[in-house]
């Protein structure tokens, strides 16, 4: 049920998308349909320029939109396994820069969140913020004992219009599911949902803070990659403080120039970094776009904005380092063989099918000298071409596939002839070599090591204490419930069994025994031979026992 503020909210989008010429894309909705005719009325259509390509058209509706759109486009931006190249392209232009909320504002959310006057936490506050985004802004403060950090703070009532926006969203996105059959193939209302989640945990700054610190952890003394530290005294749901960081943004070629850097040394870090965060320490920063990464004079880099990482399960790190060791030796059989036997594809796919779209896909990337491969692009192509074979490409890979890009542009940015395979290859095998064959074995041995030398000592005692029940016959064994009741009923089973036997065999030979003696002078039982008796007494034991076993 839509809600007034919703429907209001409604016209205003139909109001946007018309202006921006995409009221077909509306319309086409029978819900909209209705107000077809207020189409004729919009007399801008008339100076609207009919030559904006369409990609460039949505951007500017989501930017009119508001920030909770472009944050969409954003993602969707990364979504190129499912949009169009155009369009794809022109949302990764999408700014997420917009008005900053007043100094004051900010003031007075840190004071509500420490509940104390801002000056007894900070000996200094910089009204005037850093950067402002759709989510939060950030302010340059010290703290009375002095370090200088940086400050960041939630929007304030930014979750309702989250809310209202997403249900708008849903709306939309359930109509284009179920009306536009270009649209189904889009998912939107999964990808709507994947956006839900991915925005509610930006809200929360103590899982940004805890990310933060995590990262910091793994890379401790790393000369690669410097990560600030948080202030958890001073982080809470809404405001997080950490130090603050100088360094040259990674876009500013010409001050990296005149600061001397290695060009070719810092972009091969940089994708090093990138492989040791995915395969070592299973965890990744996943917002890696220019304005979150600095370079300090002597080559390290520095990183900000913790708010999205990634990390992949040892199914899935496997599945990328063996795809890609393939894909170098252009063995796309090893490729497609993969899929299918790790259940990523169908079973009954046609692995040769399958073999044949994967080579068509790579084959011209192949054309290119190693040094201009791209790793995004192939993985991308890779899961185009898996989605036709009904592979549902995991939220996680999307993410590790989008950083791959983003690393590779920064890569490329700064040493145009960075040969990504050379610097990834050597990583790669090794860390292939580490999980298969006796190294591997011997590795898991090593890792489950500290838990056997914990449960060694313990093993002559627990061995003495079974063998003691079991001469006390206190031996209990645990299963799961209904086994044992399984074994329970068996047991009884049998032992009827065997009783009918006994009870059986012992009346059938009483009664052969006294129809033997009453063969001589058979005795009587109301009027009826004692041998019958026993006899038909018994046949109705034994019939009764076999009854009563099938339960
Ligand atoms: N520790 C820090 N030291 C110095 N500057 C910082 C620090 N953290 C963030 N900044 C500056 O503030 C800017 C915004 O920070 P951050 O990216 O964390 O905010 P955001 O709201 O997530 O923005 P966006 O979503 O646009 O990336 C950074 O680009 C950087 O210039």
């Amino acid at each position: 049920m839509i809600r007034p503020s919703q429907a209001f909210r409604l016209v205003y989008i139909s109001w946007i998308m018309a202006k921006h010429g995409l009221d077909e894309l509306l319309l086409s909705i029978p819900m909209f349909r209705p107000i077809r005719f207020l189409r004729h009325l919009m007399w801008w259509r008339l100076l609207r320029e009919r030559d904006v390509p369409r990609g460039a058209r949505i951007r500017r509706a989501l930017e009119d939109l508001g920030p909770i759109f472009v944050k969409f486009g954003q993602i969707l931006s990364t979504r190129r396994d499912l949009l169009p190249d155009d369009i794809a392209r022109e949302l990764e232009r999408l700014q997420d820069r917009v008005p900053p909320f007043p100094g004051e504002t900010a003031r007075s959310i840190i004071e509500a969140a420490y509940r104390k006057p801002i000056d007894q936490i900070f000996a200094e506050f910089d009204e005037t913020p850093i950067a402002s985004a759709s989510i939060a802004q950030v302010h340059a403060a010290r703290l009375l004992g002095g370090p200088e950090v940086v400050v960041k703070v939630l929007r304030p009532d930014i979750a309702p219009v989250i809310r209202r926006d997403l249900g708008l969203m849903y709306i939309l996105a359930g109509n284009i599911q179920r009306y536009w059959k270009e649209g189904r193939r889009l998912r939107p209302v999964d990808v709507v949902a994947e956006f839900e989640k991915n925005i509610w945990d930006e809200l929360d700054l103590m899982r940004e803070a805890a990310n933060a610190s995590q990262l910091r952890r793994n890379f401790e003394g790393s000369p690669d990659l410097y990560i600030p530290e948080i202030y958890w005294d001073y982080s809470r749901r809404n405001v997080m403080v950490m130090e603050r960081i100088y360094g040259i943004p990674i876009g500013h070629m010409e001050k990296l120039r005149a600061a001397q850097i290695d060009f070719k040394a810092l972009s091969e870090r940089g994708v090093e970094i990138f492989f040791t965060q995915v395969f070592r320490h299973n965890f990744f920063h996943a917002d890696m776009h220019p304005g979150n990464i600095f370079v300090t004079p002597d080559g390290q880099y520095i990183a900000v904005d913790f708010g999205i990482v990634g990390t992949l399960s040892n199914e899935d790190k496997r599945y990328l380092a063996e795809n890609f060791i393939a894909f170098f030796r252009r063995d796309y059989h090893r490729v497609a063989q993969l899929h299918v036997e790790s259940g990523w594809v169908p079973k009954e796919t046609r692995v040769d099918e399958f073999e044949a779209a994967i080579r068509t896909v790579c084959e011209p990337i192949f054309e290119r000298p190693f040094s201009e491969i791209s790793f995004g692009q192939l993985l991308l192509n890779l899961f185009q071409t898996a989605r036709r074979f009904n592979m549902e490409v995991q939220p996680q890979l999307v993410l590790l596939q989008k950083t791959l890009l983003n690393i590779e542009g920064l890569g490329r940015q700064l040493y145009p002839d960075l040969d990504l395979w050379q610097t990834a290859k050597p990583f790669l095998e090794r860390w292939m070599s580490e999980q298969l064959g006796v190294r591997a074995l011997a590795n898991r041995l090593k890792d489950a090591a500290p838990q056997w030398s914990e449960k060694i000592p313990e093993l002559p005692m627990l061995f003495h204490d079974t063998l003691q029940r079991a001469r006390d016959g206190r031996l209990q064994v645990n299963s799961n419930p209904e086994e044992l009741q399984r074994i329970r009923s068996e047991i009884r089973r049998a032992n009827r069994r065997t009783v009918a036997a006994v009870v059986g065999g012992t009346l059938v030979l009483g009664a052969a025994l006294i129809k033997g003696l009453d063969g001589y002078a058979p005795t009587m039982l109301a009027g009826v031979p004692l041998s019958s008796w026993v006899l038909g007494i018994s046949g109705a034991l034994v019939w009764l026992t076999l009854w009563l076993d099938s339960d």
